[in-house]
């Protein structure tokens, strides 16, 4: 028998329909996945293992080898930088990555002020634009920070475009189109490669083809 193989899966927003797409992909799961604070999940009848981690760490998780899969947003792999391998789009947890701040922002010379979750993200952005800003990192509510003079600009995800709205800021730029991507650590991808190649085709057919 093969060795089991451990798929790391970001916790929140993506779990959901990560999930959806292995079951589509033809992998039975059990309901504990549904309602259970477990963070380790065995399925010894699929020879697989699931660690559930926050969605900015699964990329750490695969790096270091402890999980041979993951799941992971582009904004995380953009973020992280992380020795891994990203094999597949799988085109779920749509959104983008943008440049907010408040209605008739005129650009700032002096100090501007840029708050985001993903500091590394936003700096080679701004760099790549030739612009010099101070970053701030927060933690999540960035919208928060234009309403409050934290920072004239924020770097987010925008998905609806409600909190926004909600909260009377504008886009100024979009930096680019996110979706959640699948991810290999390359000494596995060498050791278990029937394993995860053939992952990676269930999930490439049920991604590209009309059985999803
Ligand atoms: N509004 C959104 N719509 C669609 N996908 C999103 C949205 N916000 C984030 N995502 C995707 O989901 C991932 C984050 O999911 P989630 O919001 O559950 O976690 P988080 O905010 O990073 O975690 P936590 O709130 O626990 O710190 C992101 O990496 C991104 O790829
Ligand atoms: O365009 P929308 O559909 O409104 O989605 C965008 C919002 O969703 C995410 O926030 P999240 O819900 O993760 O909250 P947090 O940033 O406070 O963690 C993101 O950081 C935006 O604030």
């Amino acid at each position: 028998m093969s060795d089991s193989l451990t798929i790391a899966m970001p916790k929140g927003r993506i779990f959901e329909e990560a999930l959806d797409l292995l079951r589509k992909a033809g992998y039975q799961l059990p309901e504990e996945f549904d309602d259970s604070r477990k963070l380790i999940i065995e399925v010894p009848e699929e020879n697989l293992r699931f660690i559930l981690a926050k969605p900015m760490d699964v990329p750490t998780y695969v790096e270091h080898g402890v999980a041979d899969v993951g799941v992971a947003g582009k904004d995380v792999m953009i973020e992280e930088e992380r020795d891994v391998y990203e094999v597949l789009d799988l085109k779920i947890s749509e959104c983008y990555m943008a440049v907010a701040g408040l209605p008739g922002y005129q650009k700032q010379e002096i100090n501007p002020k840029v708050a985001s979750k993903y500091p590394n993200l936003a700096a080679h952005y701004f760099k790549k634009q030739g612009e010099q800003v101070e970053i701030i990192k927060l933690n999540g509510s960035i919208e928060l920070a234009p309403l409050i003079g934290l920072a004239d600009r924020i770097v987010d995800i925008v998905s609806s475009g409600q909190t926004l709205r909600d909260n009377g800021l504008v886009e100024l730029e979009t930096i680019e189109p996110i979706t959640s991507r699948f991810i290999v650590n390359p000494v596995s991808y060498r050791m278990k490669a029937e394993q995860i190649d053939r992952m990676v085709e269930r999930l490439f057919d049920v991604v590209e083809g009309d059985n999803g």
